[in-house]
């Protein structure tokens, strides 16, 4: 069905228009938006649903537009209609300075002319809107707002946006709860409401509970837009607490191995609540020939990587080799994109995972699709090795030590070393060693010489 039949327009018309030129200029310099590098041309209106009217001191509508897009970053070139994304827009007569970090621009024409647009997420009132929402279970134009069982979501709960680098955006409500608003959205089951809903329904206590979600249903598919779950109070994310102890010259191998045992626990409850298979050789061959396409997509992107290629391809006609001698691998649901930054430490020494959206720039059938829990490990371990690099004082063998301490961890809760397993486990980093020079290049260069210190090291005819 066609995007002009789905627009369930609620708002006023005319609305996105006086926009096109602010959010032009503004979407591209979001940390979330995903089309970096090539200029946006324009806007196309999926939906747009007024939250609050838009005559009223406080203006609120919530947006999902189409960014259309060069195809090349040359004048002239043919465009293409890009990602979707999630705003929340509101409109005032004039900001405070308060808000001033979020402001989009002044509207000139339309029915919020003479107006100021922001990014409504800096702001109390709106992000009460959405937790009253999703309080009351409302319907909004095409927009239902879940809860999950009788939990309760008290009123009044202050919200602060999240300040965090972050590829969506969170609002935190009174240390209870945190609302994550995913930016570049797509229709179909999102893995990051489905596995923890799958991972709470199991009784699994390493991953914060959906309390409730926000979904837009347009031409009979369903957008998730935003998950809300309880708030892990006075966390550490594992990223934080891993430079904390490399700048005192400690050592994290506690950590590392709590942290092996909580990613098995995960697995073990994921095979148990989704299905798995076997990859047979047909299924391997497909896997380790997907590798060998993201590694020449990234190596004609980032020309510093070309001189690495045909040494890191090794790792993955290794994995095809071992297929065609009839090897198979059990395959299920996993975390996607595991690294120290998704691991959050809890007071009381528990850890639990989340963000289990995958890695943002894949296709979300493939990012649903059951893989080898080593994909996960492999994540893991070159997190370890980005912790060890962004030390201010190098500390000998800790990003080893590290690995070594996870995967012990891991085996003695999940039965099985991934060392056992070298041929994957190479391939599966070096997979991840990749796609972070591709993510690195794109979003932060001067990390770069991080990824490819690891491609030096695992394009090295002994990876050690
Ligand atoms: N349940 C939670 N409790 C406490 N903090 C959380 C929770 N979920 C996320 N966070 C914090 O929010 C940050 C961003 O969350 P994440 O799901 O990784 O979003 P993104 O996909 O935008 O990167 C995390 O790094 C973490 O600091
Ligand atoms: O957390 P996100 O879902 O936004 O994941 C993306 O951004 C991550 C960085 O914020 C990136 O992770 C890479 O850098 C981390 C240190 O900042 C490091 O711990 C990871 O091992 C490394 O991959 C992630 O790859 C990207 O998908």
């Amino acid at each position: 069905m066609s995007e002009a039949v789905i627009r369930t327009v609620t708002s006023p018309p005319g609305l996105l228009a006086p926009l096109d030129p602010l959010l032009r200029e503004w979407l591209p310099r979001q940390r979330w938006f995903a089309g970096k590098g090539r200029p946006v041309t324009g806007f196309s209106l999926v939906a747009a649903t007024e939250l609050l009217p838009a005559d009223s001191r406080l203006g609120l509508h919530h947006l999902l537009v189409r960014a259309h897009r060069q195809l090349a970053p040359a004048p002239g070139a043919p465009e293409e209609p890009g990602d979707c994304y999630q705003l929340l827009i509101g409109t005032r007569e004039a900001l405070p300075p308060r808000l001033a970090p979020a402001l989009i621009g002044h509207v000139t024409e339309g029915p919020s002319a003479g107006r100021t647009a922001y990014d409504a997420l800096y702001d109390a009132r709106p992000a009460e809107v959405l937790l009253e929402a999703l309080r009351s279970r409302a319907r909004v134009g095409g927009l239902r707002f879940e809860r999950e069982g009788d939990g309760e979501i008290r009123p009044g709960l202050v919200p602060r946006l999240m300040t965090a680098e972050q590829s969506n955006s969170s609002v935190v409500y009174g240390d209870t709860f945190i609302l994550k608003l995913l930016r570049r959205i797509v229709p179909g089951v999102n893995p990051d409401l489905e596995l923890p809903l799958a991972l709470a329904r199991e009784g699994c206590p390493r991953v914060p509970a959906p309390a409730g979600w926000m979904v837009a249903d347009l031409a009979d598919r369903s957008w998730v837009l935003g998950v809300l779950q309880p708030y892990v109070q006075g966390a550490t994310d594992g990223w934080d607490l891993a430079l904390r102890e490399l700048a005192k010259g400690e050592d994290f191998v506690a950590e590392a191995h709590a942290l092996g045992r909580a990613t098995a626990e995960v697995h073990t409850a994921l095979a148990r609540a989704l299905p798995t298979v076997t990859l047979g050789h047909a299924q391997a061959r497909q896997l380790a020939d997907g590798m060998i396409r993201r590694l020449d997509e990234a190596a004609r992107a980032v020309p510093l990587l070309r001189s690495y290629a045909p040494a890191l391809r090794t790792a993955f006609t290794a994995l095809a080799d071992l297929a065609a001698e009839g090897r198979a691998w059990d395959a299920q649901r996993v975390h996607g994109d595991l690294h120290l930054g998704q691991c959050l430490r809890s007071p009381d020494g528990a850890w639990s995972l989340i963000d289990f959206e995958g890695e943002p720039a894949r296709p979300l059938a493939e990012r649903r699709l059951p893989q080898p829990t080593v994909r996960d490990v492999a994540g893991m371990l070159r997190s370890f090795d980005y912790a060890a690099h962004s030390a201010e004082v190098p500390v000998p063998g800790w990003a080893e030590s590290c690995r070594a301490a996870y995967c012990t961890g891991y085996a003695e809760t999940g039965g099985r070393d991934p060392r056992t397993d070298p041929v994957l486990l190479r391939a599966y980093e070096t997979d991840k060693a990749v796609y972070e020079v591709l993510y690195e290049a794109r979003h932060r260069p001067d990390w770069l010489p991080v990824p490819l210190a690891a491609v030096r090291r695992l394009s090295a005819p002994e990876p050690v």
